[in-house]
Parts: structure tokens; sequence; C-alpha cells
């Protein structure tokens, strides 16, 4: 059967949303791979499918794969997106909060405008166990080793785990290799999108992220709530910070630890489509 699909980006993160309104998306991992390639398939960071809730409380479930096929319990872009689309399909209204349930648990979505959504990503998480990283207790800083360099990175989990490095040049020759090398470093048993940030001043930040399962994106709307989760945590951001990344900007807002962050930014709609004989 045809599986139709709504082509959306936040920033320039770019999702392939699926209709699973009637039940659990089943596709092989070869399928998603098919969709995500930007040669033969569709094209995308990540696969978002919108399911029926699960959890007796939220309005939908939705799911989300990275364009290796591989699952992630969270996503920026990609929950202000299926807010929007929820708004195309008539599910949501203007100034209406609701609640979407992830696989990391519910995150609340209400869309300001049709195009601008935002979220509370509920409260960021820093116990190492919990990232999950390999450390022996909590810290705002931690020593990494990785391509031959030692690293200074905080982490901290959205939903989904992060790494965060402050760098003077976001667009120093280094930044290329180091990105998979934190990725995919063995401290992270789960892998980790590593986000590279510049402070510009307290309230605004330039940031590049290497994602797991997608490698250098546009943005990463996890990726901006972590980097200001962990630089705040240090003291060295304000409550409201301007994130800045190669597709777009993101407003992030955290008053501190053991409250709720909340993320405001654009969600858009590109092309329905359909892809044949799944
Ligand atoms: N690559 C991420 C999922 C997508 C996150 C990103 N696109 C966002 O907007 O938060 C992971 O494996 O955890």
């Amino acid at each position: 059967m045809a599986l139709r699909f709504s082509k959306m980006h936040g920033n320039g993160n770019d999702f392939v949303v699926i209709d699973s309104r009637d039940g659990a998306l089943a596709l092989s991992v070869a399928t998603m791979r098919s969709i995500a390639d930007r040669h033969t398939g569709v094209g995308f960071d990540q696969l978002l499918s919108v399911e029926p809730a699960r959890d007796g409380a939220s309005a939908f479930y939705y799911g989300i794969w990275n364009a290796d096929g591989s699952p992630s319990g969270q996503c920026g872009n990609g929950v202000r997106c299926v807010a929007a689309w929820l708004h195309r399909a008539g599910e949501l209204g203007l100034d209406e909060t609701v609640q979407i349930q992830s696989p990391s648990g519910p995150v609340a979505v209400r869309l300001i405008d049709a195009h601008t959504v935002t979220v509370d990503m509920g409260e960021p998480i820093f116990e190492p166990i919990r990232i999950p990283f390999d450390a022996p207790n909590i810290s705002d800083r931690y020593a990494l080793a990785a391509d031959g360099q030692a690293l200074e990175i905080g982490t901290v989990s959205m939903g989904n785990p992060h790494a965060v490095i402050v760098v003077d040049d976001l667009a120093a020759p280094a930044l290329e290799r180091l990105g998979p090398a934190v990725t995919g470093h063995q401290r992270f048993r789960e892998g980790v999108n590593a986000g590279f940030v510049q402070k510009v001043s307290p309230g605004h930040l330039r940031l590049r992220v290497h994602e797991r399962g997608a490698g250098w994106t546009q943005a990463c709307g996890t990726g901006a709530c972590a980097a200001v989760a962990v630089l705040r945590q240090r003291g060295e951001v304000d409550p409201q910070v301007r994130v800045d990344l190669p597709g777009g900007s993101l407003r992030i807002d955290w008053r501190g630890p053991g409250e709720r962050l909340w993320m405001t930014g654009p969600a858009s709609f590109v092309f329905e489509g359909e892809w044949p004989d799944t």
C-alpha cells in the first residue's frame, strides 16, 4: 500500500511526517533508509509518525527515527512540525495547548500562529546514568578525549542525549572530524548528539550540531535546548537565549535547575507526497 507523507522542516532540519492516526507505524529500517536517501528517495533527517496516544493523557503519540533508521526519544524541531501538521489536519487550534506523547515522555505544544510553535520540553536531565554517559558523578563539565584532542564537555538529556562543547570558531576544520568522533564516543553507549556552541553574549549563542543518526544538520531543536541548559547550569547565559543555527534561530527560555525549559521556533510545510509499494 502506498504511504502518504508530508515533507516539513524546522529551520532546515527536515522531516517526513507520516499520518499513522489509525495505528502504530510499522516500517522496516530498510524502507526508512530508502525514503531518507537524498538522491533516490525523498530525503529526511528524521521520519516522524503521528499515532494514537498510548498514555491515556496525551492527544497523540509521535514516533521519531533518524535517517539511518535508528530511533530517538525526542526531536525539538520535529515536535514543532507535528504541532503544525496537526493544525493543518484540523486537530489543533491556534493558541491551544495540547500534550503530545513522545518516546521519552510527554511534551506540551502551543501554536502561536500556523508556522510558529512554543514547546514545553520538560526539565533538562543532568544525571549521567540517565543520559546515558559514563561518568562517576554529576558535574557541569567533564574531560573527554576525542580525535586526539582533550575536550571539556557538558552533557544533558532532553529526552535524547547531548554533548555540548564551547568553541571560538564554528568554521574550524577540526570540527568536521570532531563531530563524528564525539557522536560515536564509547562513553556514550547509546551515541550522542554533539553540539558545538559559540558564545556571542549571555543572551545569544551560535550552534552547530552533529546529530546521532543523521550527521551535520541545518538545525537541532533539542541541541539548542541542551546548549542553553549546559551553559545556564554553569551560570554563563541568561534565562532567555536566542540560538542561531545554520538554518535559522530558536528562542530558549529556562530559569534554571528544577524548572521546565521552553523552546519557540518555526515549523514549515513543504509538500505532500506518496511513497509507493511499502
Ligand atoms: N538525532 C537525534 C534526534 C533528532 C533531534 C533533532 N533533529 C531535534 O530537532 O531535536 C537523536 O538521535 O537523538
